[in-house]
C-alpha cells in the first residue's frame, strides 16, 4: 500500500473520529525520525492485536502513549524497533523503509527499555552488559568499554560496573537497561513503564534520567499506565484503546477530554480532577507544579 493510500486511511479515521481529539501524526513539516503504519498484527495464537495504526515520533520529542491493560501499546512499541515484523504496513526510519535486510538500523536506532528490565540482562557483569550491544554491533572492545562507561557514567551509575546484575535492585538494575540502550547511541528511546516498581527515590533517578535524555534531543516513547507521569513528561500524548489509536494531542487537550479518556477507560491526571473541583479547569493544568502556579 503506498504512502499516499495510508494517509488517506489516516484522513478517513481522523474523521470517524469527531468527538475526539486527533491529530494526523504525519501533519507536520519535518520527516519523523520514525513512523509505523500498521495495518494489523496477530500474534502466533490467532490474537488480533493492533489493526490501523499510524505512528510517528519526531526529533526531541517525547510522546506518551496511554491507554489501559491490553490496548495494545507493548505491541505498537516493539514495531518501533523491529523486535516484532510489521505483518502489513511499513516502518520506517529516518525515512529509510525497513525491511528484513536493514532490520539492523531499526534496532540500533531505536533503543528499547523493557518493563522488566531481567529480561534484558544478558552478562555477568554490569560494564560486560552495557558493552553487549556495541560489540554485538562490531566495536571493538576498547570503544565498547568506553562507550559502556560514558553511558554508566551519564546515569551516574558507574560505581556499579562490577556489580553482579541479577544482584541489583529494581531501580538499578533500570538503570543497567537504560545504559544498555544509550551505549547505542540511538536518536529514539522506548520505554515501556520506567517507573513501574520503583521507590520513590529511585523513581525521582529515573525521572532526572528522563529529563537529561529530553534535553539532549533523544526522541522518546513513554507508556505508561501512569496519567500524571505521562501528563508531566510528555510533549504529545497518543491514546490507545482495544489496538487502535483513539486519539491524540498535547496533554492539556487529550486530558481535558471526557470522552476520549472514558473511551479508553482512563481517569485524569490528580492535577485536572483537582482543578475542576476547585473550578480553575479554564486554564488546563495537566500537572501539579501548574496547578499550583496557576493559584499561587
Ligand atoms: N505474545 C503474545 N501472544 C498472544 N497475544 C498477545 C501476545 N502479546 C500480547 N498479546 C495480546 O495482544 C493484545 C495487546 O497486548 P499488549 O501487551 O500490546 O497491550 P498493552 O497495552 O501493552 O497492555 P498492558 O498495559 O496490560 O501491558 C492483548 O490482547 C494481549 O493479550
Amino acid at each position: 500500500m503506498s504512502e499516499t493510500e495510508f494517509h488517506d486511511q489516516d484522513e478517513n479515521r481522523a474523521a470517524e473520529q469527531i468527538d475526539c481529539v486527533h491529530e494526523d501524526p504525519f501533519d507536520f513539516d519535518e520527516e519523523p525520525l520514525v513512523s509505523l503504519h500498521c495495518l494489523s498484527h496477530t500474534y502466533p495464537d490467532g490474537t488480533r492485536s493492533v489493526h490501523d495504526v499510524s505512528f510517528a515520533v519526531r526529533a526531541e520529542e517525547t510522546v506518551g502513549l496511554i491507554g489501559g491493560n491490553g490496548a495494545g501499546k507493548s505491541t505498537l512499541m516493539e514495531h518501533l524497533n523491529g523486535l516484532l515484523d510489521v505483518q502489513e504496513g511499513q516502518l520506517r526510519i529516518q525515512g529509510e523503509q525497513i525491511t528484513e535486510d536493514n532490520v539492523e538500523l531499526a534496532r540500533q536506532e531505536v533503543g528499547f527499555v523493557f518493563q522488566d528490565a531481567d529480561s534484558q540482562i544478558v552478562a555477568p557483569t554490569v560494564i560486560d552488559d552495557v558493552m553487549f550491544g556495541p560489540l554485538n554491533y562490531g566495536a571493538p572492545k576498547d570503544e565498547a568499554r568506553e562507550r559502556a562507561e560514558r553511558a554508566l557514567d551519564r546515569l551516574d551509575a558507574l560505581h556499579l560496573s562490577d556489580r553482579v546484575p541479577h544482584h541489583l535492585s529494581g531501580g538499578e538494575k533500570r538503570l543497567v537497561a537504560i545504559a544498555g540502550v544509550l551505549a547505542m547511541d540511538p536518536s529514539v528511546i522506548v520505554m515501556d513503564e520506567p517507573l513501574a516498581g520503583l521507590d520513590p527515590a529511585r523513581e525521582q533517578r529515573v525521572r532526572s534520567v528522563i529529563e537529561t535524555l529530553q534535553a539532549e534531543g533523544i526522541g522518546l516513547v513513554i507508556a505508561s499506565h501512569d496519567v500524571d507521569f505521562a501528563g508531566s513528561v510528555a510533549d504529545r500524548i497518543v491514546v490507545m484503546d482495544d489496538g487502535d489509536i483513539v486519539g491524540s494531542g498535547t496533554p492539556d487537550a487529550v486530558f481535558y477530554d471526557d470522552t476520549l479518556l472514558e473511551r479508553a477507560n482512563l481517569r485524569p491526571p490528580t492535577a485536572v480532577r483537582v482543578a475542576r473541583r476547585l473550578g480553575v479547569e479554564a486554564d488546563r493544568p495537566v500537572t501539579e507544579d501548574a496547578l499550583v502556579d496557576l493559584l499561587s
